[in-house]
């Protein structure tokens, strides 16, 4: 098989295997073919990762932050130097093309890993004077084990900006990736541990969703980060505040673009492109509803689907393709599903949409024009290669049609009116809003949703109060006084 790992998790800095558990087929989603043959991990697996990662944090959060965060940035230059692998590896894993893996997944993760070294020497607490010579000081405290739930569409990003700010703060980790792409995470606690991590600090275990269930309600766990739909992220959060673990959720959106009259067409479907059609369309932070205000409809439509006449669709390991499969079959039938909704419902399916008869899950980019706000692929999230545009008249319209959605993870505008511009960004429920761009995602700025997308934020220096805690620490310089 082409890309069958050592064994099927990654426990106290080692590959291990119980074929007890549950046979999982890796499949590589453009062609079809099993590559990898991994098991779910057993209860006896994610006891030994529990005990693992227990022990060894107790440790870890005495090292100094200059020592944690050498590890990091050593395990950043290592994953660059393997670059070209990493990505072959994602490649298979996600299908989405080399063209993209090589520039935006273990990277991004190494920009992870980077930022988050660094930061982790300067970690520190503040003294605090108080009246009559007394004072206080506060200690920055890891959480203790933090359990990382991973979705499929980034799948070595996710693992690491999960794992760096998490080993940053002092804690153990860990991560259960999507059991739709299960590789790369294995990659990531293998080069971690040449970077010299301790044994029991980042460990993978496989499975379903039974298996991150069973992580996060077990009560040594101190915090869950999951990636993943708004429907698993409101039961993970639930069985989490049951036992009053931090969370964070990072969930899915039906994000805005807004297109005014003034903007320039050419950036703005640049903008459209990027935003319904990267990762095939698999990215959380989507702009789905694009609104385009009535003036340029027509032209923007125009040059969108003569800019999507030129996307190369064909072999994901050939650098030249721009445009890969589905991450998978099923993912490709319920993509399929809403193209047929959107035409039932009476949108105008202005191009694609079409399953490309070949082996692996294939569907051409589709764009809907006359997209009306209470339609099933203008309200829901569909997580591929389907783009909903809407018309409007007024900035007014469109910032409530824009928000009118349970979801809040991002928002662009594009316009050349500066002070619009802020006034939308101002306007926008989103957790993320661009400016004449889209989809930006760099590792020193916060990353999150509001409303439904989810809490707490990724990335910069906020990841670092999802993954710590603050003690107080009081200190009276006189005599204890007491009213008896
Ligand atoms: N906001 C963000 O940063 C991102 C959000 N996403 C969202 O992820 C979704 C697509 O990914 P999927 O893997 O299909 O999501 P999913 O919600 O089906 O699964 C996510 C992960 O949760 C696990 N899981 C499922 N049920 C669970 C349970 N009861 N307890 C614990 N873990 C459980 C799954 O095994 C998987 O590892 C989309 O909604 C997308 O928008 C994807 C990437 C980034």
């Amino acid at each position: 098989m082409k890309a069958q790992p050592t064994a099927s998790h990654f426990v106290n800095g080692r590959y291990v295997e119980d074929t007890a558990g549950t046979p999982m087929d890796v499949i590589y989603p453009a062609t079809g073919e099993v590559i990898a043959q991994l098991h779910e991990a057993t209860p006896a697996i994610i006891e030994e990762a529990i005990i693992a990662a227990k022990a060894a944090q107790k440790e870890w959060a005495k090292y100094s932050g200059t020592e944690r965060g050498r590890i990091l940035r050593r395990t950043a230059d290592i994953m660059r130097e393997r670059n070209h692998d990493l990505s072959v590896l994602e490649t298979y894993d996600t299908g989405k093309p080399y063209q993209e893996t090589s520039v935006a997944d273990a990277t991004s993760g190494a920009d992870a890993l980077e930022f988050f070294g660094g930061l982790a020497a300067s970690l520190t607490g503040e003294h605090i004077q108080l009246s009559g010579g007394d004072w206080a000081y506060t200690v920055r405290e890891p959480l203790g084990l933090c359990v990382g739930i991973g979705a499929w569409n980034y799948p070595t990003q996710i693992a690491c900006w999960k794992g760096a700010p998490a080993l940053a703060c002092g804690n153990a980790v860990i991560f259960k990736p999507s059991e739709t792409t299960p590789l790369c995470a294995l990659k990531v606690a293998e080069i971690l541990i040449e970077a010299g991590l301790p044994a029991g600090l980042y460990n993978v275990v496989q499975g379903m969703g039974a298996v991150g269930g069973a992580l996060v309600t077990d009560p040594r766990v101190e915090k869950v980060s999951l990636t993943g739909s708004v429907p698993t992220g409101k039961k993970v959060y639930a069985a989490a505040a049951a036992d009053m673990k931090h969370a964070t959720m990072e969930l899915g959106g039906k994000s805005p673009m807004v297109v005014f009259d003034d903007a320039n067409i050419e950036d703005a479907v640049s903008g459209a492109i990027l935003g319904n059609f990267y990762s095939s369309g698999q990215v959380c932070s989507n702009g789905t509803r694009v609104f385009v205000q009535k003036g340029i409809k027509e032209a923007f439509l125009k040059r969108l689907t003569e800019r999507l006449s030129t996307a190369i669709i064909g072999d994901p390991m050939d650098e030249a393709t721009n445009f890969g499969p589905m991450v998978s079959e099923n993912q490709l039938n319920i993509v399929l599903g809403y193209v047929e909704k959107g035409q039932a419902e009476g949108a105008r399916l202005v191009c694609g949409g079409t399953r490309i008869e070949q082996p692996g899950s294939w569907i051409t980019p589709a764009v809907f024009a006359d997209v009306t706000d209470d339609m099933a692929i203008a309200r829901e999230e569909i997580f591929g290669p389907v783009m909903s545009v809407l018309d409007f008249d007024t900035e007014e319209e469109v910032v409530a049609r824009a928000n009118d959605t349970e979801f809040g993870l991002a928002a662009g505008v594009y316009t050349s009116d500066l002070t619009r511009a802020h006034r939308m960004a101002a306007g926008f429920e989103a957790g993320t809003c661009f400016i004449n761009s889209y989809n930006d995602a760099p590792v020193e700025v916060p990353f999150g949703g509001v409303k439904a997308s989810g809490i707490g934020r990724e990335n910069s220096k906020a990841a670092i109060e999802h993954y710590s805690q603050l003690k107080s620490v009081y200190v009276r310089m006189g005599e204890t006084e007491a009213p008896f």
